[in-house]
């Protein structure tokens, strides 16, 4: 396990996230508090979640005297999620990356509103490119923004790991009705079926008689570029505008990304 050692790098992250008293912010694998504690200070409701007795019993008694911590025993990946509009504020057990992400950013009412999280270098890099490799990491990019604000060297935490690391900064993008998310997960389904095609042949399955050429154009995308090289937020302006089609029906979104 590494723990942050530089206070800059905690401070800087807080920071980035704008957390305001009026906020919920949740610090996924607080460990000894290096995240918790410049938190605390900004006066924001702060849930520190870790999944060691020791460190929950250590990190209580190092909070004790800020009223807006709580320091709850969990696990990352089933911990139950704010319901009410929550941020992240972490540097998270890498282990666990892809589980956390999965859980804030899958579910279509996700009540995430804004993290910054520090996760390993090579994870940030993926899910920060600018055409997401597979599906799932398109269907976050479409609907958040995710940016790699800085690189992280090694010799900041305690004892320093391997790899470098990276923080990020997650937001919500413009927001999408229920029907545009529908739609942006039936077109995002079909240019990830057939990365190769171009656009408008993966897309004409989808769009049921309305000529995709035209339609791709309007929205701003190539329709002779490969499904796989459009940007997400492209298939999200897209996946808005077809939503307006009334005479467009989308079937309804899987349950597993509720899950
Ligand atoms: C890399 S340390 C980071 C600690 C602290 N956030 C920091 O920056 O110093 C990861 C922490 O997450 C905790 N942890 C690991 N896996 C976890 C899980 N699945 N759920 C909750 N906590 C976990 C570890 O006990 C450890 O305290």
């Amino acid at each position: 396990m590494h723990f942050l050692a530089a206070a800059h790098v905690a401070d800087r992250l807080v920071r980035s996230a704008e957390v305001t008293e009026r906020d919920l912010v949740v610090d996924f694998g607080a460990g000894h508090g290096a995240i918790t504690a410049p938190l605390a200070r900004t006066g924001a409701g702060v849930i520190a979640v870790e999944r060691d007795p020791e460190f929950v019993r250590r990190l209580g008694i190092r909070m004790s005297d800020s009223g807006n911590v709580k320091v709850i025993p969990g696990d990352v990946r089933t911990f139950p999620l704010p319901r009410k509009a929550f941020l992240v504020v972490s540097s998270i057990p890498y282990a666990v990356s892809t589980a956390l992400f999965r859980r804030l950013l899958t579910p279509p009412r996700t009540a995430l509103s804004r993290a910054a999280i520090i996760v390993e270098w090579g994870f940030a890099k993926r899910v920060t490119a600018a055409v997401p490799r597979d599906l799932e990491a398109a269907w976050w990019a479409a609907r958040f923004e995710l940016d790699l604000v800085d690189r992280i060297p090694p010799r900041c935490f305690s004892p320093a790991p391997k790899v470098a690391s990276a923080h990020l900064t997650i937001r919500r993008g413009e927001p999408l009705s229920g029907l545009a998310q529908r739609a942006l997960w039936t077109v995002l389904s079909a240019a990830y079926r057939a990365p190769r095609l171009p656009a408008r042949q993966a897309m004409s399955a989808v769009l049921a008689g309305r000529r995709a050429h035209g339609v791709l154009k309007a929205a701003g995308i190539d329709p002779a570029a490969p499904a796989g090289t459009v940007r997400p937020d492209r298939w999200a302006h897209l996946a808005r505008r077809l939503a307006e089609d009334r005479g467009l029906h989308w079937p309804p979104l899987p349950k597993h990304l509720n899950r």
